[in-house]
């Protein structure tokens, strides 16, 4: 944990970056390369190589199929408390409602000559990633699933790491809280599930893939896009907090040490304008670090974390427009002027109740959100993503055409004369 109190220390963006051990994924050229070689042999083995690969780095043969039964969904699912499931049906009751209230809206815009605009259709088919190595992530399926359902997508393929063959109960039980007839569990992880998304092996090819992962996963993202459209790389977990020290510093120790539990990359950070307020929750961090469950993780994603000093709320925002966190806390009394300055950032919680953990399962946005300064120009997932504008225009009489022929002229100076004559022979 590094204490700054030099303002101007904060704000320069290479420190920041260097405090955040931020680094480009596509850097660690020995990952991608293990990831290429084994879309390789995907790519000329098949489904065989996928068998092999999924025995090895998952222990599963794929003998009880690649596509989780009915039976098999509802007789995991059963295993998980009733109070765990009907959270996670409160939690998918509030995302969907959240979800179906955006409006999605075509668009026409018209002059004399013509009427031009687009319509939203839903994407066919996306695959989804559900990190299942260290930890399964329930919440992640009813963040993505729900969105993907609710803007009308056909088939919704789950990839998500078995246990000796078996989804993961708590997955199972996220899968039917989101209530859509159109998903699939594909008993598949990593790059081997990435694979067999992007290639349509053993199912739909698929047009988008969704979803967070480790390095293996989002490199094998990298490596399909194009082929296929991905939603963003996304990396470890963020949270910036700027408070102006009036919220009881214990809440703000729980929250940095919420991010920190994430992973062993977390990143972390605190920005005040008092130098008290700052010290205080440095201490609570460091008492309460010792009482988590993951002690280990905190220890060592705690080292990627700082508290800064700022001589105001607005310079505290500027160093965040800087950072562009995943996630920003704005844990102050008057939070809705600074969040007119906010310029980038994943989701922003506005006030000292609205802590980032509810963001993760209740609120509705969706959890999956850009990291490592992507802020500045990738959006958390919504409806949107799962939607594709298709563009139309219509010219509505001859008369009205008159006026458009000097576009011929542009053909002409491209050296196309079919599109000059195709447009003018409209007017003969
Ligand atoms: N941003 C978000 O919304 C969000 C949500 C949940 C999780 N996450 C992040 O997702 C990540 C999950 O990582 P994870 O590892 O727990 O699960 P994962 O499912 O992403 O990856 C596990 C799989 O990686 C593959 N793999 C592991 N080592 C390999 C190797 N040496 N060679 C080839 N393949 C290998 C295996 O198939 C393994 O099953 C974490 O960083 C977590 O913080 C992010
Ligand atoms: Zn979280």
């Amino acid at each position: 944990m590094i204490f700054i109190d030099d303002f101007l220390l904060l704000k320069k963006e290479a420190e920041l970056q260097r405090l955040w051990k931020r680094r480009s994924y596509f850097q660690d050229n020995k990952i991608f390369d293990e990831v290429k070689a084994i879309i390789n042999d995907i790519k000329t083995r098949g489904l065989e190589a996928i068998k092999e690969y999924s025995k090895k780095f998952d222990d599963y043969d794929l003998s009880s199929g690649l596509i989780a039964s009915e039976e098999e969904i509802v007789s995991q699912a059963r295993l998980v408390p009733v109070d765990v499931s009907n959270a996670l049906k409160h939690s998918a009751k509030r995302i969907k409602r959240y979800h179906e209230s955006i409006k999605i809206k075509s668009f026409k815009y018209e002059t004399e000559e013509s009427e031009s605009g687009f319509k939203w259709t839903p994407i066919e088919n996306v695959g989804i990633y559900v990190p299942g190595g260290l930890a399964a992530y329930p919440s992640t399926i009813l963040m993505t699933v729900i969105v993907a359902d609710v803007a009308g997508v056909d088939n919704i393929y789950v990839c998500s790491k078995p246990n000796r063959g078996k989804i993961n109960p708590y997955i199972a039980s996220a899968v039917l809280a989101c209530n859509s007839k159109k998903v699939k569990i594909v008993k598949l992880s990593g790059v081997q599930a990435i694979s067999s998304m992007a290639l349509g092996l053993g199912i739909k090819k698929v047009d988008k893939i969704f979803g967070p992962g480790n390095d293996y996963v989002s490199l094998a993202k990298k490596y399909f896009f194009g082929e296929v459209a991905i939603d963003m790389i996304a990396g470890p977990s963020e949270i910036l907090i700027v408070s102006d020290g009036k919220t009881n510093p214990s809440w703000i120790a729980w929250d940095f040490l919420s991010q920190a539990e994430h992973d062993k990359n977390a990143k972390t950070g605190l920005i005040s304008n008092e130098i008290g307020f700052l010290n205080e929750v440095m201490e609570k961090v460091k008492e309460y670090s010792l009482k988590v469950l993951n002690k280990h993780i905190v220890e060592s994603s705690l080292q990627n974390s700082f508290f800064g000093f700022a001589p105001t709320l607005e310079d505290a925002i500027s160093i965040s427009n800087i950072l562009a966190p995943e996630h920003l806390e704005i844990a102050c009394e008057n939070p809705d002027e600074l969040f007119d300055k906010v310029q980038n950032a994943g989701t922003v919680f506005l006030g000292s109740l609205t802590c980032e953990p509810f963001g993760d399962y209740i609120l509705g946005p969706s959890h999956v959100l850009p990291t490592s300064g992507s802020a500045r120009y990738f959006s958390g997932i919504n409806v949107y993503d799962f939607l594709k504008r298709t563009n139309f225009s219509r010219i509505k009489t001859k008369d009205a055409l008159k006026n458009l022929l000097d576009a011929s002229l542009i053909a002409e100076v491209e050296g196309f004369s079919a599109h000059k004559k195709a447009m003018l022979c409209r007017n003969e």
